[in-house]
């Protein structure tokens, strides 16, 4: 398939705008297997539109009126391959990939679970070894340890006890907690080691409490019981990683007064952090009229060690900025960078190096080095297919004349309104 490119520039550095930001992507997936493992008693509202969301939504409600989609309909409306009706296709989301892996396994079906080349990089191993524990049926189609899977459903609880590694993706466990209350003994969650992502973790069992569903949380170990779900509605917060853009932006100009409506001080997502860190970077968040107000002030800037590990989806924002702004901070936290849409940190790598900054790694630490840093008239970065890579980048249209982003349909994973809000606030993003 074709792609298009975006030239994007921008003149002027002064930004001033609301911007109408989509529902997290995080929570509505939660919510979306909410709903339909309460049969519907638990509602949601401000669905998404991202790209993930709407493939999990219409596979979950397709579910519910007994209509299985075709598997590549549920990803490509336009495939005209004739695709077997128990193969599911996710394409290239990874909560949805490891959500219904867990949900599938209490559904009285038979299916396949695949999606695209890079999902079938992505580990699922241990998840679906600690749904083997507590009985489910699941084989791998390809490589043993990676999606495609095939799932039997109709899960036989042999266990409540699960065991389960807690640094490679939180993804796993939030899946596991999902169907917690629908199995028949429950489940006693031990989590081993490091836990990456903690607030994804907690923003799970918050949305499960919301809807009726009471855990304990004591060490390492969680326990949900058996239990039912309660009618309620579950109201999606906007997105805090798509807000971690326009802090990109306001930093990297010279004025900026931005309004995101919706987005509260304490909020589930743990991306929200972002406040704190772009305080650093002279903007101030102001919470007020229900949103948030962004104010860009001449500040000097401050902090210079970065620990990311609970919020890995504002590494690349992060480190796009500090290379722009000559920073040379240390980061930390950046392990599970490497089996996300793309290897993250290659990829950062690779296109920092276009502008003379190095990002240099020695062992779990991660350095910025812009001593040959300089801006280049022109310069052309490729996505990786990663959504993350398109908007992280985005803001040095503020710094360099021209600049090309390979793929413009990538944004769409998370943020699919991300090139006409730009627009809106006076970037020009030509489709090439
Ligand atoms: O649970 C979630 O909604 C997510 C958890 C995180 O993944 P890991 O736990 O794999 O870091 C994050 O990177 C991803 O975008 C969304
Ligand atoms: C890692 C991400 O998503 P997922 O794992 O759901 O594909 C992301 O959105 O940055």
């Amino acid at each position: 398939m074709k792609h298009h490119n975006i030239i994007l520039t921008k003149t002027g550095k002064s930004l001033k705008g609301t911007v109408h930001l989509t529902g997290s992507k995080s929570e509505c997936n939660r919510a979306l297997i909410i709903e339909a493992l309460s049969h519907g008693k638990v509602k949601v509202e401000n669905i998404s539109d991202a790209a993930d969301t709407v493939t999990l939504a219409s596979i979950l409600r397709s579910e519910a009126r007994g209509q299985r989609l075709a598997g590549a309909a549920a990803y490509d409306t336009n495939s005209e391959i004739e695709i077997p009706k128990s193969e599911i296709n996710i394409g290239p989301a990874g909560t949805a990939m490891r959500f219904l892996t867990a949900y599938f396994t209490l559904q009285d079906e038979e299916v396949i679970l695949t999606g695209s080349e890079r999902m079938k990089q992505r580990p699922i191993g241990v998840l679906v070894d600690a749904l083997r524990q507590l009985g489910a049926q699941i084989e791998y189609v390809e490589n043993d340890g990676f999606p495609p899977i095939k799932l039997k459903g109709s899960l036989v609880q042999l266990s409540n006890k699960v065991s389960i590694k807690g640094s490679i993706s939180s993804q796993y466990i939030t899946a596991l907690l999902l169907i917690a209350a629908r199995l028949p003994f429950g489940l006693e969650l031990h989590i081993e080691g490091d836990l990456t992502s903690r607030p994804y973790v907690e923003m799970t069992l918050a949305m499960l409490q919301s809807a009726g569903i009471q855990h304990t949380w004591n060490g390492n170990v969680i326990s949900i019981t058996q239990q039912d779900f309660k009618e309620t509605s579950l109201h999606v917060e906007p997105d805090w990683s798509a807000a971690s853009y326009w802090y990109a932006i306001a930093a990297l100009s010279d004025e900026a007064e931005l309004f995101l409506p919706g987005l509260t001080q304490y909020s589930l997502q743990g991306d929200s952090v972002i406040t704190e860190i772009m305080a650093n970077f002279g903007i101030t968040s102001q919470f007020k009229d229900g949103g948030v107000y962004l104010l860009k002030e001449p500040k000097p800037l401050g902090r210079k060690i970065f620990d990311l590990k609970e919020c890995p989806d504002l590494a690349q924002t992060v480190i796009v900025v500090c290379a722009a702004l000559g920073h040379e901070a240390t980061f930390t936290g950046l392990e599970t960078l490497k089996i996300k849409e793309t290897d993250r940190i290659k990829a950062l790598q690779n296109e920092l190096a276009k502008m003379g900054v190095k990002l240099t790694e020695k062992g779990l630490v991660y350095k910025l080095d812009c001593s040959e840093k300089f801006i280049p008239e022109k310069m052309f970065i490729h996505t990786y297919e990663d959504h993350r890579m398109a908007m992280a980048f985005a803001p040095l249209a503020l710094v360099i004349p021209e600049l090309e982003i390979e793929d413009e349909k990538v944004v769409e994973k998370s943020y699919p309104a991300f090139w006409t809000d730009l627009e809106k606030a006076g970037f020009e993003a030509k489709v090439q």
